[in-house]
């Protein structure tokens, strides 16, 4: 007979429907729950045991979401969630913000990552400067921190998640939470998810973030802060790539007077003018093309006009593969007021033929240089001047192919100022080389010893008036000619006054000096013939022998004139080349589709096709595919087409550089013909 009366609740006896028939294997049996036996088996005690702790478990359960219940009561009525994704300029704030009030000091989580131009905020976690120098410890706050800050406790908390990028790609995305209450609700905190804030009083949020946003700018001052669009982005966020670089001064920028100060003055008188262009309905921007040639200081300008305003860069380099219009639109939306929007080589975004095509003009086979990425004309238009360019941003674009650009792009309210650049003058020259050598020592080997340690002292080439070597051109200047490496004087004018023993004490250039060589050094160049860039490395490569540097341009500027002239024979060779391939491809196209002869008289000579026509089929019945690659296309054509080596025609000096002044933004005079910059028709 059954005692247990719970267990007579949990196996009630039906007789009619019996339970455990299989277990006593007799089927159709009514009375087979032996429970005296049952409570005897080992398999008892686990029974009982695991429904008491069912019942615990439901009781717990039901404290945790009273709880919880709770909580969502008090939520509800004073909290309100702040998270701050990475990628967001007002991230970098908050991290900043965390860094500075030492709220990493009962991190144990930390990234180490060598130091770089990467805009990183670590900490000092050594006293030793040999081991904070090479790596920056930045504490990622994995696990929630507690700090107090004006009498309220907050709590910060990472959250960090991979997430597939645009691309395809996996890509980190993270956020911080912020949670934080009166302190008399301190005791509250730990029992709470960390994405709450504990009051109703937005203020105080607000005034965290701004104070987190002026601690950012102080610490940030003396960088220009550069956001790159390098990276995809992933769902509705997007993800710039924060790198920094020390500010460039704006006097070691080497251009026509003027210029510079002219377009600071314009984009403060820009940001001065807000509520003018408010009252007058115009969009608070303002865009600016710079033009010209590789290395003649475009972007060197615009860092130092950040410099000078205090403005951050976001950078686009429209040919990555990921930037398309919904690119554009999604990372133009998240850039802050006050800021510099950049589009370096904007000509790159719209299709353009190759440059060697243009004396095909007229040919159906062009080589098309492929789109980037999926940006649309219209696209760029819509980043340029759609709703999140306005308030108060900079559009600077630069270029090196301006007549590559479409005029809807520049038309006024678009690029209101163009600023062309050109390859250095004599005064620029000057200009880099006295920026470069102020107060330098003067060389060794014009002291009498070598500058460097160990080495020998070089010889410094002569400059001779070889009748055979002198370059004729208009442009030529007396020291357009080679060195004469059998003969070895002393190096400049002036040099023999310097003491010719070893001396150990370091002489400076005094200014005259400065001036003497860097005249010198000028006046072995032509005018807008090498870009600054160019002369910079130049000098850079003389970095510690000012006198020499001066001395030996001359037998430079010989050297890279006969390597400019082998490489335009080179490629006027290819080019040759490359053309003969194409007109045999045409060949071969047309007698694919109307046999060896024309059916028409020959059109003039020089279109195309038609001087392969008269002669009987070269390439047999069949067309070869291989030779309509340009590979094997330039094997054959090397048999047939006598490649012309046209001669180096010096290129004519361009018009000085200009800044042209539109009286005002909608009133921009039209571009000049821009034929002959940088080569291009
Ligand atoms: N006018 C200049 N004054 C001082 N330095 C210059 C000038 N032009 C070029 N440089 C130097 O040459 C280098 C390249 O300059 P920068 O990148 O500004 O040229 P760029 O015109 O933007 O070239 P690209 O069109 O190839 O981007 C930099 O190191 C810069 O210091």
């Amino acid at each position: 007979m059954n005692t247990n009366p719970s267990l007579d609740v949990l196996v009630p006896r039906r007789p009619s429907r019996p339970l455990w028939d299989g277990i006593k294997g007799i089927p159709g049996s009514m009375q087979l729950v032996d429970i005296p036996r049952l409570q005897n088996t080992w398999a008892y005690g686990y029974v009982i045991d695991g429904l008491k702790y069912l019942a615990a478990g439901a009781v717990v359960d039901a404290i945790r979401r009273a709880f919880v219940w709770l909580y969502q009561r008090v939520k509800l009525r004073y909290s309100t969630s702040a998270e701050f994704v990475l990628g967001d300029p007002a991230y970098e704030w908050i991290v900043l913000f965390l860094t500075e009030n030492n709220v990493w000091q009962r991190s144990r989580d930390f990234r180490v990552t060598s130091k770089s131009s990467k805009l990183v905020y670590g900490v000092s976690v050594s006293a030793d400067p040999e081991i904070t120098g090479s790596a920056d410890y930045v504490p990622t706050y994995e696990s929630p921190q507690l700090f107090r800050w004006r009498g309220f406790w907050v709590e910060v908390q990472r959250y960090r998640a991979q997430v597939q990028g645009t691309g395809g790609q996996p890509q980190q995305a993270a956020a911080i939470f912020l949670t934080y209450a009166p302190a008399r609700y301190a005791l509250l905190l730990p029992l709470t998810p960390a994405q709450s804030v504990y009051t109703r009083n937005l203020s105080v949020l607000s005034e965290l973030v701004e104070e987190a946003h002026r601690g950012y700018r102080q610490k940030i001052k003396p960088y220009v802060t550069i956001f790159l669009a390098d990276s995809p982005s992933y769902g509705g966020s997007f993800l710039w790539n924060v790198k920094r670089k020390p500010h460039r001064p704006i006097e070691s920028i080497i251009l026509p007077d003027g210029i510079l100060d002219d377009l600071i003055s314009d984009a403060k008188r820009f940001f001065a003018s807000e509520a003018w262009y408010h009252r007058a309905g115009i969009p608070h921007r303002r865009g600016y093309l710079l033009f010209g040639p590789p290395g003649t200081g475009k972007s060197s300008t615009i860092h130092a006009v950040a410099g000078v305003l205090n403005l951050e860069i976001h950078s686009f380099s429209l040919s990555s593969a990921f930037v398309d219009d919904a690119f554009l639109h999604r990372a133009t939306a998240t850039i802050p007021k006050r800021s510099i929007v950049l589009v370096e080589d904007i000509d790159c975004a719209l299709p353009s033929r190759e440059e060697d095509d243009d004396s095909d003009a007229g040919s159906p086979i062009r080589r098309e240089r492929p789109r980037a990425g999926g940006v649309t004309l219209s696209g760029l238009l819509n980043m340029i001047d759609g709703i999140g360019s306005e308030e108060g941003k900079l559009f600077f674009a630069t270029t090196n192919y301006v007549d590559r650009l479409d005029p809807a792009l520049m038309r006024p309210g678009r690029i209101d100022r163009r600023v062309r650049y050109t390859l250095a003058t004599g005064a620029q020259a000057r200009g880099l080389f006295e920026r470069l050598f102020k107060d330098a020592e003067v060389d060794g080997e014009a002291r009498g010893g070598s500058a460097f340690e160990g080495e020998e002292p070089q010889a410094v080439p002569v400059i001779t008036l070889d009748a055979e070597k002198i370059d004729n051109s208009p442009h030529a200047r007396p020291l357009d000619v080679a060195p004469d490496p059998d003969r070895a004087e002393p190096t400049s004018p002036g040099v023999s006054e310097l003491p010719t023993t070893a001396d150990p004490a370091p002489r400076t250039l005094t200014d005259t000096r400065l001036t003497e060589l860097a005249q010198q050094f000028a006046a072995a160049m032509r005018d807008y013939e090498f870009s600054t860039a160019e002369l910079q490395g130049y000098l850079l490569s003389n970095r510690e022998r000012p006198v020499a540097a001066a001395a030996e341009m001359g037998a430079w500027v010989v050297r890279q004139r006969a390597e400019r002239q082998e490489k335009a024979e080179l490629k006027a060779e290819r080019k040759e080349r490359m053309r003969a391939t194409r007109a045999k491809m045409e060949a071969a196209r047309f007698q694919q589709h109307y046999g060896a002869y024309p059916p028409f008289p020959p059109p003039p000579l020089g279109m195309g096709i038609m001087p392969f026509l008269p002669s009987p089929p070269v390439f047999g019945g069949d067309v070869d595919v291989a030779a309509a690659s340009p590979a094997a296309g330039e094997a054959a054509a090397g048999t047939t087409a006598a490649p012309a080596s046209p001669p180096v025609v010096p290129p004519p000096p361009p018009p000085p550089l200009d800044l042209q002044h539109p009286a005002s933004p909608l009133d921009v005079p039209p571009l000049p013909k821009l034929n002959g910059i940088n080569g291009t028709a």
